[in-house]
């Protein structure tokens, strides 16, 4: 697609890279108010954004001086709509969009400017992240914490704090008072003194990313140059997957934002919400359309799924809201027989290898690449690959478990990372043939590291011919890929020593912080020896390291915001979904998300020895109310 460097007049711009957007979508990338768009999966929220940015950059809306800041709840949806805008805007455009998750938007203001904090609140600069669970905040309220003054409470009252709503209630449940709680109840009193162990009492301050964001919001509350600095930069403000926003993201956001001048546009699905367990508000829209004078506006399309699979779609939306209104499908369906069915296995083992075969059939049938397929659980992908991975390599498909660690790092939240994304697109470019997208994507993201600009034609071909010069290097002394960990590690370490680690960490802050670069480069290491051990060729071992030929395998959680033609859902059943009674509309809202990432079919597998059916008996009756039948499958 033809991306455009010149200025467009805003009467002359059309959508970029698709044929039309529904009005209300034109409506709201032209929009100069606050919006909030509540529309449902596959309506082109993400894209709407993108198509926004586009349009904001290449007008002027958003005046040159400026930037867009997108900020979503998972990584997997920042990352997602930067790519989308990459590809539709040139490059000195899309260098004016920032898209990052909450997490790391606090984060980095912490890293920045945290040690503006005033003593009570002040991390230490070396803090370590930490991911605390019920335990540990029972073993804190019964055995760390002490016993209150008795102007507080009892012991007994402590004791009388729910472990599960410590965090939501307490913690993190408002903004921090400057100089603590002047006459705490026992909840804040408790807070306070987990606050103060967190950040003083260790040989390193350890905090939560609810906590980050807690210490972000009062810094940027008591710091207004810092504030100041924020709405200047931003004119515009994007929020995808909105109805997970949690309390402490909102209150960031409002204290940057409120009264600005910045315009907001918050899009997200409400039968999505499947993060309420990690502190997502009730309704965060209601509380944007009030603070921000929000203008909802709904769309209608779905330009995702083919028609019977959106026909299905309206009978699980309404059972998450009553009011939810028929999409209309802008796709066609493109394969035969059942868009959805429910296949009931007599063993994992045979599932397994009838699945492995049914996929590879259908890549043949449709010309299609295993990344169009998603193998969707529950959760503990591990414990299903184990009997998944050895049946899809036996029929020459590789599994990918999304959710597997390498190291101390998730694999997917690896190949997201721009110390991994650097050295792979240096490696494709100086091992492997036909590498000139590698070449432009490394020479932009060197480029961006050195401060060099687009137009600095001199400082450009200087790069250039670096650049050249070290891939042939590489190449030369590593004509194939590593023999072990460490041959691997000294690949990794002579690429970030070429890229300049010092750059690296002045760029991405979060490297220079708890060991995080150090974490990223030995799991690139591993990952990259464990690429190689098959005994391909460069390009073979680089495709293994992304899992360009694997079927991934992944959680629910992990698939929001994704596609795939085709979606297998394995494990209908009472063990998989376990909770269901404790929050049925979570729950049916995670059956909702799954059902809704497929364009044109989706199975769900079934088998007696995992569970029964009996506790989801509504999700099974909710398909067969949308007429999806049931096969044994020998
Ligand atoms: N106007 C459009 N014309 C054609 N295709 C579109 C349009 N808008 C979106 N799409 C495509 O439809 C698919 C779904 O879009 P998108 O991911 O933006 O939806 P979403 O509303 O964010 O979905 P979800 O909430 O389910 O994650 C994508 O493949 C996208 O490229």
């Amino acid at each position: 697609m033809a991306v455009l460097l010149r200025r467009v007049r805003p009467e002359d711009w059309r959508p970029v890279g698709v044929n039309a957007l529904e009005a209300n979508a034109l409506k709201v990338v032209r929009s100069t108010d606050n919006r909030s768009v509540i529309a449902g999966p596959g309506a082109g929220k993400t894209e709407l954004l993108a198509q926004r940015a586009a349009y904001l950059l290449q007008t002027g809306e958003a005046p040159p001086a400026r930037r867009i800041l997108a900020i979503s709840v998972k990584r997997d949806a920042a990352t997602n709509l930067a790519s989308r805008v990459r590809q539709r805007c040139h490059r000195n455009h899309a260098g004016r969009f920032d898209s990052m998750t909450f997490d790391a938007f606090a984060k980095g203001l912490i890293d920045r400017f945290g040690q503006a904090l005033p003593d009570r609140w002040r991390p230490r600069p070396d803090y370590e992240i930490i991911f605390p669970n019920d335990r540990d905040y029972r073993d804190f309220l019964y055995q760390q914490a002490g016993t209150p003054p008795s102007s507080v409470g009892t012991y007994a009252d402590l004791q009388g704090i729910a472990v599960k709503t410590f965090e939501r209630r307490h913690l993190v449940g408002t903004p921090l008072p400057l100089g603590g709680w002047s006459y705490p109840t026992v909840g804040e009193w408790a807070a306070e003194r987990l606050w103060q162990r967190s950040l003083h009492e260790g040989k390193k301050s350890v905090l939560s990313f609810p906590m980050i964001g807690r210490l972000a919001e009062l810094l940027l509350r008591v710091n207004p140059m810092a504030r100041d600095a924020l709405r200047l930069t931003y004119s515009h403000l994007f929020m995808d997957e909105f109805q997970d926003t949690t309390q402490v993201q909102y209150d960031l956001v409002r204290t940057i934002f409120h009264g600005t001048d910045t315009t907001l546009t918050a899009v997200g699905d409400n039968k999505q919400q499947i993060m309420r367990w990690a502190m997502a508000m009730d309704d965060p829209f209601a509380a944007f359309d009030v603070d921000f004078a929000g203008k909802r506006t709904p769309l209608y399309n779905n330009y995702r799924s083919s028609p019977e699979l959106v026909r299905i779609q309206h009978v699980l939306a309404q059972a998450l809201d009553t009011r939810a209104v028929a999409p209309v499908s802008q796709t066609t369906g493109t394969i035969a027989g059942d868009s959805c069915a429910i296949w009931d296995f007599s063993s994992p083992e045979v599932e397994a290898a009838y699945l492995a075969a049914f996929v590879a059939a259908e890549m043949r049938k449709h010309n299609l690449g295993p990344r169009d397929f998603v193998l969707l659980v529950r959760q503990k992908a591990s414990d299903y690959a184990v009997v998944l991975e050895p049946a899809f390599n036996a029929a020459g498909i590789p599994l990918r478990n999304e959710a597997g660690t390498v190291g101390a790092v998730m694999l997917q939240e690896l190949l997201a990372e721009e110390a991994s994304e650097l050295a792979i697109a240096i490696l494709r470019l100086a091992m492997t043939n036909r590498a000139g997208r590698y070449w432009t994507e490394s020479q932009e993201a060197l480029a961006a590291l050195q401060g060099i600009t687009p137009d600095d034609e001199a400082a450009q071909s200087r790069l250039a011919r670096e650049l050249d010069a070290y891939a042939i290097n590489l190449s030369k002394s590593h004509p194939t890929p590593p023999k072990s960990n460490a041959a691997a590690r000294a690949i990794i370490d002579d690429i970030l020593s070429f890229v300049g680690r010092d750059r690296l960490i002045a760029v991405h802050p979060a490297y220079g912080q708890g060991g995080w670069l150090e974490k990223v480069l030995d799991a690139a290491a591993v990952h990259l020896y464990a690429s190689s051990v098959s005994g391909g060729d460069w390009s073979t071992a680089l495709d293994a390291y992304e899992g360009v030929h694997a079927i991934p395998l992944m959680t629910i959680h992990k698939s929001k915001g994704l596609e795939y033609h085709s979606v297998i859902f394995i494990g209908l059943d009472d063990g998989a979904w376990w909770s269901f009674a404790n929050d049925q509309l979570e729950a049916t809202a995670g059956f909702f998300v799954a059902f809704t990432r497929a364009k044109q079919r989706v199975i769900f597998t079934y088998c007696g020895r995992r569970g029964a059916r009996s506790t989801i008996a509504a999700l099974y009756g909710l398909l067969e109310k949308a007429g999806v039948r049931t096969y044994k499958m020998t």
